[in-house]
Formats: structure tokens, sequence, C-alpha cells
């Protein structure tokens, strides 16, 4: 070995030894925090017993230190992974949370990835140094450093610096080549320029994210997450983030993510898990899905509830005091009127409906006994007994009934007269559509009927007078005794300590009683998961192209401060409901006040499998651009013809070899639906690493077998696509699902076709 090279390891080997003697000192840190912190939670959890106040007050601090304790240990990989050297001849580390040194005038010892400091961690560039001299990028495995790739960030690395301008670019690749293990990673350590302007963007207002396949949509959305609640820990920690995905399979996908970021309380959910207590797995035709997606069914459903404001066609007759009372249809006109005009919810209206019609009854039954006879006191006596008559209630029921969303959703979707009423007027759904939507009672609920409901929920509203009555009291009380609890802490605090920061500067009676109502040993996430009417400090919205016009209508009833993060892209489209204009989309909600945002650079897929999907990408009715992929695998994009009635003999064969290049790797088969449901099973048994993808963590499984859409937002190592000239014809947006497909891959991409191959992949292939 030469005396240069060995005098370069010698000093790497020492500067090795360096940042390991610097880490040591970071986790002796979090090792001192976390058994302080379990410490305290011990002594909360010792202390039992006293008042219902003392036992809020421990609730609270469990919930603190057990949050505390939950982000100490999710830090623990990957603490620390970078270095800044400033000019100046600062140094500052980097990190998954911060640490200071209270002995040393608490300086910082690891920086906060998401604290302004440690920003040009992710911008500086050769070009644009702020001040930053060289960037290093530390490799450890759990405490050990293993390695450290540096930038020195000065005029001839800008010369050489590659076209995508990409920050760390070593440590980069070899996150990029790395396998899959079914589960997505955090990007933390290598998050790019154009990202990190997305995720520290400002929290007001709609940001849309645009992106081409693997641009890192995904993660940027959640690394902004963890980034707001970090910055706006106090106004996000009461009302929550809310993060919405397609499908369960892809929030397993993500699930990882946060909790490895340190963040706990972000609720994860679809559009169909956004309604408490119903579960909406069911599947439907993509058509009936569409049909129900439409914004026109608002009009159906107001229409659907109207025709639960019934009046008699000439009267009802019922038996009060023995004698005939007659509930007559001009009488239950002008009540129905009256109570439509109070444009309260159905629920609501139907207690003025009621009151006129107990009105009118107790004038009939008065007139009956003579009206002169009667005072005002007798008139009410008359009115409580016709109230507490089972037959008049009854019959007034009848007219307009207590109506839950479910009942009314259910009867409306299983009676074919209920749906001609309610479509009558209703431009765009005819007698086709009403055959679609039809099904039989008490069915299980799919995810296009829970924007539905949620629709409902509101027409319909909640008579709830007497329960807010109580909370109200309930509030009242718990006010004074947050009022009661902050002057008894203060005057601990001033003997304790004059110059301390003191408990009312921080926190106001208003803000600790609802903490206390809370019971805070929920988090706003889990609050949030059981209450319909929860509304979110931000929403984020991931694959937002697939969404219906309903399910805008959902969200948009979450987040009324429209401080909304949505990703997506408009070329990926699959769902028949979903859209291709993000302008459509928002303009009803807040015209053109929205902001976009693009990424361009493709981290996952290679730049061979990319220009096979560009193809793909050229013929759909799009102005958009593929993204520039940032690898090349040296590995060509394949296709292979087979017979199909060969299919279920030869597949298996093609698996494994195609699983034998990517070892250890992850291997999704993906498949248009009626074939998977055809061979998949046949396939499974054949093959012994195979799964159909049923469940959420089948993508941990060495092989997947999917549908296109259920492989939306997934990456891995390899990807067979079968019968992709059956994906393109499967829709109108056959194209989108094609282009989806072929990106799903890091490394590897054959096609297996039975027929002819679509124009757009024969161009490639042939
Ligand atoms: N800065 C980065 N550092 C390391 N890996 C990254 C970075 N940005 C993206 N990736 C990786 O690239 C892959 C694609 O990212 P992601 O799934 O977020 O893309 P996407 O835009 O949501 O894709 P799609 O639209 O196809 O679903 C993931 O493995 C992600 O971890």
């Amino acid at each position: 070995m030469s005396d240069a090279r060995v005098d370069r390891e010698t000093a790497r080997a020492e500067e090795i030894a360096a940042e390991q003697r610097y880490l040591n000192v970071l986790y002796g840190k979090l090792d001192d925090l976390r058994a302080e912190t379990t410490q305290r939670l011990k002594a909360t959890l010792r202390d039992s017993g006293g008042p219902p106040q003392a036992r809020t007050e421990r609730d609270i601090s469990t919930r603190m230190y057990t949050d505390k304790l939950t982000q100490l240990s999710a830090v623990e990989h990957g603490m620390c992974f970078g270095r800044l050297d400033l000019d100046s001849g600062e140094t500052f580390r980097v990190g998954r949370l911060g640490l200071f040194d209270e002995d040393n005038e608490y300086e910082p010892l690891l920086l906060d990835w998401r604290a302004p400091a440690a920003r040009p961690f992710y911008l500086a560039t050769a070009a644009a140094r702020d001040g930053v001299h060289r960037r290093r990028h530390l490799k450890t495995s759990w405490r050990k450093v293993l390695d450290y790739e540096d930038e020195v960030l000065d005029l001839d690395a800008a010369e050489q610096g590659s076209d995508l301008g990409l920050a760390g670019e070593a440590t980069l690749l070899a996150r990029l080549d790395a396998r899959r293990t079914g589960q997505m990673q955090d990007i933390v350590s290598t998050i790019q320029a154009e990202q990190d302007r997305i995720i520290r963007a400002g929290m007001n207002g709609v940001l849309v994210v645009q992106g081409g396949p693997g641009t890192g949509k995904t993660a940027v959305a959640l690394h902004r997450a963890a980034y707001l609640l970090y910055t706006f820990r106090e106004q996000l920690s009461k009302r929550g983030v809310l993060v919405v995905g397609p499908n369960p399979t892809f929030l397993h996908y993500i699930g990882q993510v946060l909790p490895s970021l340190g963040e706990t309380g972000v609720l994860l959910s679809t559009v169909g898990g956004l309604y408490p207590g119903i579960t909406a797995t069911a599947v439907e035709s993509a058509r009936t899905a569409e049909i129900k997606g439409r914004a026109g069914m608002t009009d159906v459903l107001t229409a659907a509830v109207r025709d639960r404001q019934q009046v008699p066609r000439d009267h009802v007759e019922v038996t009060f005091d023995r004698e005939p009372l007659f509930l007559k249809r001009k009488d239950a006109t002008a009540a129905r009127t009256r109570a439509r005009r109070t444009r309260r919810p159905h629920n609501l209206a139907r207690r003025v409906f009621q009151d006129e019609m107990y009105r009118s009854l107790t004038l009939q039954v008065g007139e009956r006994l003579g009206l002169d006879l009667l005072d005002r006191r007798d008139l009410d006596e008359i009115n409580a007994e016709l109230r507490a008559d089972p037959a008049v209630s009854t019959a007034l029921d009848a007219l307009w009934p207590e109506m839950t969303p479910q009942r009314l959703l259910d009867e409306l979707l299983s009676s074919p007269e209920r749906l001609a009423t309610a479509t009558a007027k209703v431009l765009g759904v005819g007698a086709d559509e009403r055959d679609a939507l039809l099904r039989a009672a008490g069915e299980p609920w799919t995810p296009a009927d829970v924007p539905l409901l949620d629709e409902l929920a509101e027409l319909l509203g909640e008579d709830d007078a007497a329960a807010r009555a109580e909370q109200e009291r309930q509030e009242r009380e718990e006010l004074a005794y947050a009022q009661g609890v902050l002057h008894i802490m203060e005057q601990d605090e001033e003997i304790a300590d004059e110059e301390r920061l003191r408990v009312s500067d921080v926190l106001d009676a208003e803000l600790l009683a609802e903490r206390f109502r809370t019971r805070s040993d929920l988090s706003a996430a889990e609050r949030a998961a059981e209450d319909r009417t929860w509304t979110f400090g931000h929403v984020i919205v991931d694959e937002a192209q697939e969404l219906s016009e309903m399910a805008w209508r959902v969200l948009m009833r979450r987040c009324p401060s429209r401080s909304m993060t949505l990703v997506g892209d408009v070329a990926q489209t699959g769902a028949l409901s979903g859209t291709s204009s993000w302008d459509e989309v928002l303009s009803p909600y807040v015209q053109d006040r929205w902001k976009l945002a693009e990424l361009t650079v493709n981290y996952r897929t290679p730049a061979e499998i990319m220009d096979v999907a560009a193809e793909v990408l050229s013929d759909m009715d799009t102005e958009l651009e593929p993204p520039q992929s940032v690898r090349t695998t040296g590995n060509p994009p394949w296709s292979q013809q087979i017979a199909p009635e060969d299919l279920v003999s030869e597949l298996p064969q093609v698996v494994s070899e195609e699983l034998a290049e990517v070892a250890d790797g992850r291997l999704a088969v993906l498949m248009p639906p009626e074939l998977l449901a055809e061979i998949g099973p046949r396939l499974a048994e054949s093959l012994p690493e195979a799964v159909v993808g049923t469940r959420p963590d089948d993508l941990e499984s060495p092989v997947v077998l999917l549908t296109v859409d259920e492989a939306k937002g997934l990456e891995f190592d390899a990807v067979l696509l079968v019968r992709p000239e059956a994906v393109a014809e499967e829709s109108d947006r056959g194209l989108n699902d094609l282009y989806v497909a072929l990106t799903r891959s890091t490394q590897r991409l054959g096609i297996v076709h039975c027929d002819d191959l679509p124009p757009s992949l024969a161009r490639s292939f042939e």
C-alpha cells in the first residue's frame, strides 16, 4: 500500500474514532434522559388514589412521560447522522432530536433536524454555502460509527456537482440502492433541497405538491407532518394532524415513518376510516364507487332526507282518550314548512315539526271539549298528555322520523322507489346510475359509502341538547378548578424560584381546563379518531388525486382552517372518480388561493425503467414531464410473451428467477383484478415465498401478488407486470394504471404479456 494511502486511511480511522467519542457522549446523554423520564413516570404511576382532579393531573403527567419515553426510544437508531462545519469555526451535529448540555449554558450538543439552525445541512450547496464549509454524513449502526462521507463546499465542488444538485450523493445513492423491507423508511438524513423547501413551507393555506412517481411525495408529506408538529407544537397538539392515505395496506407501509421520527400524535386514516364506528371495507364496482363519489350525490341525499319529511295524503287517524284524533294534511304541511324554514338539520328541525303538530292537536282536542271552557293550564296539560301518548308519537314519527345516517342510507340504497324519488331532479343520475347504486338491505359498507354517511350526518344532525347542557355544566366546573390549580401552582413556584418562568406565562386557565377536560390520557389523534366532528390543525392527503368530490367534502369539513398539504400526481389517477386537475378539485373550496410546489427528481425508479414509463406518459393526455431518475442500475427491463393458458404453469419459474436476482429483496407480481382472482391463489400455491396480498403486512413477504390499484404508492426491489395490455384497456384511466405499475420498482422490471403489447410499451420492447 502506498504511503499516501496509508496516511489517508489512518486519518480516516482517527476521524471515525473522534466521531465515535462524540457519539458516546450523545448516547450517554440519551440514556440519562431516559432514566430520568422513567423515574418520573414510575413516581407518577405509584402515586395512586386522591380526588378525581388529582387523577386527572396524573393522567396528564403519565401521558407526557410516556410520550417522551416513546420519543427517546424511537431515536435510538441513527440518532446523529450529520455534522456541519461552519466558516466561523463552529461545528454542529444534526440528528433526530435536540440535546443540550445543561452544565455548559445549554449549549446544543445535537440539533434537531427540524430546528432552523439545522437547515443548512439540507440546503447548503457549493454555489450557495450559507456559511457552511463542510457537510458530513455519518454512517452508523446503532451506537457505532461505521464511516462518513464529507462534502467540502467550495467552488471546485460547485463545478463538479451533479446536474441534479444532490446533497450527500454517495450516502443518498447507497440508501436508494438498499433492499426494500415492505415498510417505508424515513429519509431524514438525506432530505434534498427541493424536498426540504416543501417540508418547511408555512403551515397556512393549501399547498399542493405535484410530483411524478418516486419523487418522494409520501416521504415529504410525512416529514412535513413531523416538522409542523415540532414547529407549531402548542397549536397542533390540541387539534392534531391527520394524514390520509388511499388504503389500509398503504397506511401499514408508511406506518413506521413518523414513530421513527419520534412523532406519535398523528392520526393515519383512509377516508373510509373517518366515520367512527363504521368499518368500510366491502368492495364494489369501480363504476358504483364513481357514482357515489360525484358531487351531485349531495343533492340526492338532500332529496332523500326531504323524502323522510312526509305529510298524510288526507289525514291519519289515531285514537286519543278513546276518541278519534286526526293528523291532518293541512296542519302537517304547515308544520313541515315551518320546520324546514328553520334550515336546521332534519333531526333538530323535527322538534319544531312536532311542537307545531302537538299544538294543532291540542287545539283539536280543546275544540272537542269546548275551548271557551279551557284556560292556558288546561291546554298545557292536554299538550303534555298528547306527548306522552304512544299512539300519537308513533303516528308523528312515521311522518318525520328521527334518522341515523346508517339507517337512511341503507334504506335509500336498497329501495328502488326511494332511489327514484331522491334522484328524480338530479342531473346526470338516471336509470343506469340508479341500478348501479341499488344493493340489498343490510349489506356491509364500502369506502365510497363513508362520504355519503358523513354528508348525511351533517344533513340529519344529532338532537343532543340534553348531552350538551351537561357538557357545558362540566366545562364550567373544570374551568373553575383549573383556575384554582393555576393559583396553587403559582404560589408554589414563587416560593421555589422567583426567577423562573411562571406557569401562567405559558398556560392559561382555559388551556389548562381543556387539558383536564380531555383527560389527556388520550392524544388529540386518539380523540379525533373517536369523533366525527373533530376538526384538525392540519390535514395531509397522500395520493390526493384519487379522492372523489364527495371525499373532498369530508376532508374540507375536517379542516375548516384549510391548513392542508395535498400530495399527488395527476398522471397516476386510477379511480374513475379521481381528478386530473388540482384546480378543479380545489376551486370550490379556496378558488385559486392555493400554492403549487413541484418535485422533479425520481429517487425510486432507475433511468432504464423510467425510459419505458416515459413512453407511456407521452401517450397520455397530459403535459406533465416524467421526473428525472437519479440513478441507473444496468438492469434493462425485459418482456416475454406467454399464452394465457400457460400463465399458471410458467409464471412460477419466471418469478423464481427474478427473485433470485434481488436476493433478500421484495418482488411484486402485478396484474389486473380479474386475473388475480382467477390465477392468484394457484400461483401462490406453487410458490412457497408468495402470498396474494390481502392483509397489510403481506408486503413484507418476499413475493406479493397485487392489483395495480393495490400497489399504488408502494415500491419493491423487482416488479413483474403481467398482462399490461389488459391493464391499459381496463378503464378510461388504463394508461395511468400502466404508468403506476411500471414505476413501482427500485431495481428490476419484467413484463409478461399474452396479447400484443399496448403501443406505448411496444415502442420500448420491439
Ligand atoms: N431524499 C431522499 N433520500 C432518500 N430516499 C429518498 C429521498 N426522497 C425519496 N426517497 C425514497 O424514494 C422512494 C420514493 O419515495 P416516495 O414513495 O415518497 O415517492 P412518491 O413521490 O410518493 O411516489 P409515488 O407517486 O410513485 O407513490 C422511497 O423509497 C423514498 O424513501
